[in-house]
């Protein structure tokens, strides 16, 4: 055929396909609709993985075609699903979430370490900040780059060793107020302190079954709102402020968000849209920052009178927003280097967020430990109740030597915050200590990562990392941390070889207030109580809702809940 003829021929075709599309208009516009999702597929699974620059490395398949590996991830406990992959394909795979977007597990401590030193290359997922901005606002847990080296800059000081030696009254106060209230269950007639019904074994005299969960979490609100910003929430002694009920009312919002949220956290179009997060947090949100603005206000009075005496004196304010406020009113700083108004607001409530939550979640996993090992609850009973009085000072109570491994072991084994997600926002090539095999049957030793990548950071898997810790990595033994044979294997974290509170620039600011408010809730506990688990064993499953929860297998329609049984030492 002659090309003029194609052509023709072509045209005809063509005119003949525009005639047929006119005369039924629904059934183009149908055909046109099924073929988007057949292009979307072709898209996010042979065009995607063809070009993926790591389409070497190895990973499970998709057991789902939208959602990926997500219905492993949601439905089994917290990290097995990456175990299990750790396990058949090594320290790092790909695996697939919504709509098979691939996403890079990094268990490889060269690849986490170089991850942490770019800190402002991967950052946190714009689904990650869409959601904690609507509870937090801008604050240090959210903002990225510049922005937030200037609030780090200015909160630093904060956190750092004098100023949370400072606070030592307010760990042990409340420390011993916890102590008082779980020993003052052993004097009631009641012997159920847990959301679902004793079991007849269970019942054991002498003793009284208590969720750790609500007492932990009673006492380190305490904290926070007293080391925080001087706020009594008088928790443990049952009293209701507006605040606490608000801050509550805003962590459920954040717990069930909805189907609208969750689209609006992925697809940012749907973000014009009222969803139930939004709303819930909404009402929620402005009683909170109505009390946090007028703390603020308080403490920029408090503040601008000390300038102007020029007191230096032990009497000023010493919890984390003065201190906050004070070195934000230093006359030396340039403007652009403060923190407005809102931005400090911002962070009362993330305090409160990031502070109170995690801390109750490391006690919560503690204790049942220390239940479950009476010889370390022993040794660590022998040791406390050994100290001469009840008041250690902050070095007395570091010096402790059993203690300081208990903590450590604990936030090991269980860390509250079991992984977290980064996207790089740059191509790199991501170096790795210990090769892994590719699919073509190759070694490969670095991972080329092209900028929107999403990566995985398995923060519990490497905490019990047997080429880390040994063989008994997934034992509770406090004893390892005096091992000089141990670690292994160096990781990248900023306390103890462990990734608990992250590494690099954005590592936990709070990581010491939470060590020395563990250490004296621990000592003030194990001096005058025993803890016992269950005689009935019940087996947990550990749910992470961004800190890692306990949910007991048969009792779920009782919500989270970590039961043990108390009994008082004799004297
Ligand atoms: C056991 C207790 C705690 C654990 C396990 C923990 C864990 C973490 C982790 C893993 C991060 C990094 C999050 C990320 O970048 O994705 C972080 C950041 C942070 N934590 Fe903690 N945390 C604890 C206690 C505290 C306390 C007591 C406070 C403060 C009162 C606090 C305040 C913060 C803040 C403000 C950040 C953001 C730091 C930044 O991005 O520069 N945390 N924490």
């Amino acid at each position: 055929m002659s090309q003029a003829l194609l052509a023709t021929h072509r045209t005809i075709n063509l005119d003949r396909a525009v005639a047929v599309a006119v005369a039924h208009p629904y059934l183009t516009l149908l055909s046109l609709a099924a073929l988007v999702p057949v292009i979307y597929l072709l898209w996010a699974y042979p065009y995607r993985e063809y070009t993926l620059p790591y389409r070497n490395v190895r990973g499970p398949k998709a057991t789902n075609l939208f959602w990926g590996n997500y219905g492993e991830i949601i439905n089994e406990p917290t990290n097995v699903p990456q175990t299990r992959w750790m396990t058949e394909f090594g320290t790092v795979f790909r695996y697939q979430t919504l709509f098979g977007k691939p996403r890079l597990c990094l268990g490889d401590p060269l690849a986490i370490a170089h991850v942490a030193q770019h800190t402002y290359d991967y950052q946190k997922s714009s689904q990650t900040v869409y959601a904690l901005e609507l509870v937090l606002g801008r604050s240090l847990l959210t903002v990225e780059g510049d922005e937030h080296k200037r609030q780090r800059k200015i909160l630093g000081p904060a956190f750092g060793l004098p100023a949370i030696k400072s606070m030592q009254s307010i760990f042990m106060e409340k420390g011993w107020e916890l102590q008082r209230k779980l020993s003052s269950l052993l004097e009631s007639d009641e012997d159920n302190f847990a959301p679902a019904p004793t079991a007849p074994e269970d019942k054991v005299p002498g003793t009284k079954k208590v969720d750790v969960i609500r007492y932990m979490g009673e006492m380190t609100l305490d904290v926070i709102g007293l080391a925080g910003f001087d706020y009594d929430f008088g928790a443990l002694a049952g009293r209701s402020t507006d605040l606490a009920d608000a801050f509550r009312a805003l962590l459920k919002a954040g717990s069930s968000p909805g189907i609208m949220a969750i689209l609006a956290a992925v697809i940012p179009f749907f973000r014009i849209f009222p969803n139930k997060l939004t709303h819930a947090v909404g009402a929620a949100k402005s009683e909170t920052d109505r009390v946090a603005r007028d703390i603020v206000k308080q403490k920029k009075e408090l503040v601008a009178a000390e300038l102007k005496t020029d007191d230096r004196s032990e009497t000023r304010g010493r919890d984390l927003i003065s201190r906050v406020v004070r070195a934000n009113m230093d006359p030396d700083l340039r403007p652009e280097q403060r923190l407005t108004d809102d931005e400090v607001v911002a962070q009362v409530v993330t305090f409160m967020v990031a502070g109170h939550e995690t801390t109750a979640t490391a006690l919560t996993w503690l204790i049942p430990r220390l239940a479950d090992n009476q010889d370390v609850q022993k040794k660590l009973r022998d040791e406390v109740r050994a100290f001469p009085h009840d008041n250690p000072s902050f070095d007395e109570l570091n010096a402790l030597p059993y203690l300081d491994k208990v903590i450590h072991e604990g936030l090991r084994i269980d860390p509250p915050v079991p992984g977290g997600i980064r996207v790089a926002s740059k191509d790199y090539v991501i170096p790795l200590g210990e090769p892994i095999l590719g699919r073509d049957g190759k070694m490969m030793s670095s991972i080329e990562v092209p900028a929107g990548t999403d990566i995985f950071i398995p923060v519990l898997n490497v905490n019990r990392a047997k080429e880390i810790w040994g063989p008994d990595a997934l034992e509770f033994n406090p004893d390892r941390h005096g091992d000089p044979k141990k670690p292994l294997k160096n990781v990248s974290g900023v306390y103890g070889n462990l990734l608990t509170f992250f590494s690099g620039a954005r590592n936990c600011i709070g990581y010491r207030l939470t060590l020395a408010e563990m250490k004296a809730a621990v000592f003030c506990i194990f001096r005058e109580l025993e803890v016992l688990p269950l005689p009935s064993s019940p087996s947990f499953r550990q749910r992470a809702q961004i800190v890692m929860r306990p949910e007991l297998i048969g009792e779920e329609d009782a919500g989270y809940q970590m039961p043990v049984l108390i009994r008082a030492l004799a004297d």
